[in-house]
């Protein structure tokens, strides 16, 4: 079973409008609320995928009640912990002439809450995947994915860090299966600017030697670059399309990473079809469909450099 922790899901209330004025009333032309955070946005493209899986992390007050009825309308199994305060966080995109996100902080999680959740990753083993996806709320230690590492790592689980920073870099030792920082994130961990893909490669090759076993850097409309666990290196282009909704496009390649290679066995073919569901996400307002993956697939072509 291939399962998504969101310590700190949100509603993802997108706007549309021409433009944003700060210090101004503006009026939107269009909205719409999604269930969102990254695990849940993993959790949501694995299912279009074919892949059934289930979503763990914690919700609270009206809004968690809304991310688990639309989970539940999906048919996306979870199993979300039920926090006594707080309520889970609204977390506004704005798609203006740009696209600008206000991110809330979320509610806080009491060590009684997040030993439950412990309690259900105890039970993971060498068949199942883990997904660790997204910020953690403010209120807890940026320990927190190595402390759940730590806790599972005789267990044989693959598991999937799509994290910044600390938070990242902390969990390396574990050996995760696969990181996927995109390359601002890249450039923000060795405080480096990097022009080319030689420099993203010299970089990647160090978060590999810090423990990571597969390294994809995502490079939102340039592409994406994946560094093997064998060192192989390979390069995908993008789709052509017109933006909607960028919001995801990271977290919808995680999930057709992991499709793409437990379909085939090839890290060539979870490239492909993680380039396919980010640029299939970030051409759509919600996660994308498969049919509209299985189409924006035919324009990706994956070179090993
Ligand atoms: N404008 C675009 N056109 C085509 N493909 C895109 C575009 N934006 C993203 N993608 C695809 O999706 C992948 C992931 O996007 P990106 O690098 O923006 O992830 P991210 O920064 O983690 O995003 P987020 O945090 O919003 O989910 C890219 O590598 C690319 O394959
Ligand atoms: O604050 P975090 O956890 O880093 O990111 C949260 C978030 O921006 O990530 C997802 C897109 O990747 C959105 O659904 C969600 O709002």
């Amino acid at each position: 079973m291939i399962y998504t922790v969101t310590l700190n899901p949100a509603i993802d209330y997108l706007i549309n409008l021409d433009n944003l004025e700060i210090g101004s009333i503006n009026r939107v032309e269009d909205e719409k609320v999604y269930a969102g955070g990254k695990g849940i946005n993993v959790s949501n493209m694995l299912k279009q995928l074919g892949y059934e899986n289930t979503a763990l992390g914690f919700i609270s007050g009206f809004t968690g009640e809304f991310i688990v009825n639309t989970l539940v309308e999906k048919g996306i199994n979870n199993k979300f912990i039920k926090l006594k305060n707080g309520f889970t966080r609204i977390n506004v995109k704005v798609k203006g002439k740009e696209e600008t996100e206000i991110n809330g902080k979320g509610p806080v999680i009491t060590n009684d809450e997040l030993n439950e959740l412990y309690k259900i990753l105890d039970n993971l083993n060498s068949d199942d995947i883990l997904v660790l996806a997204g910020s953690i709320p403010s209120t807890l230690d940026d320990k927190l994915y190595e402390n759940i590492m730590d806790r599972i790592k005789n267990k044989g689980v693959k598991v999937v860090v799509d994290a910044t920073k600390n938070l990242l870099l902390n969990v390396l030792k574990y050996k995760p299966f696969l990181i996927k920082p995109n390359n601002h994130e890249l450039e923000e961990i060795f405080n480096v600017k990097l022009n080319s893909n030689e420099e993203i490669i010299k970089y990647s090759k160090k978060l590999k030697e810090m423990g990571a076993l597969n390294v994809l850097v995502s490079m939102g409309k340039d592409g994406a670059l994946l560094l093997t666990e064998n060192d192989e290196v390979y390069v995908s282009n993008v789709a052509k399309g017109i933006v909607k909704n960028s919001v995801g496009a990271g977290d919808s390649m995680v999930a057709g990473f992991i499709a793409g290679y437990l379909d085939t066995n090839s890290y060539l073919e979870g490239l492909k079809l993680g380039a396919a569901s980010g640029g299939a996400t970030a051409f759509s307002y919600d996660i994308a469909t498969k049919e509209f993956i299985d189409e924006i697939k035919e324009q990706i072509i994956v070179c090993k450099m």
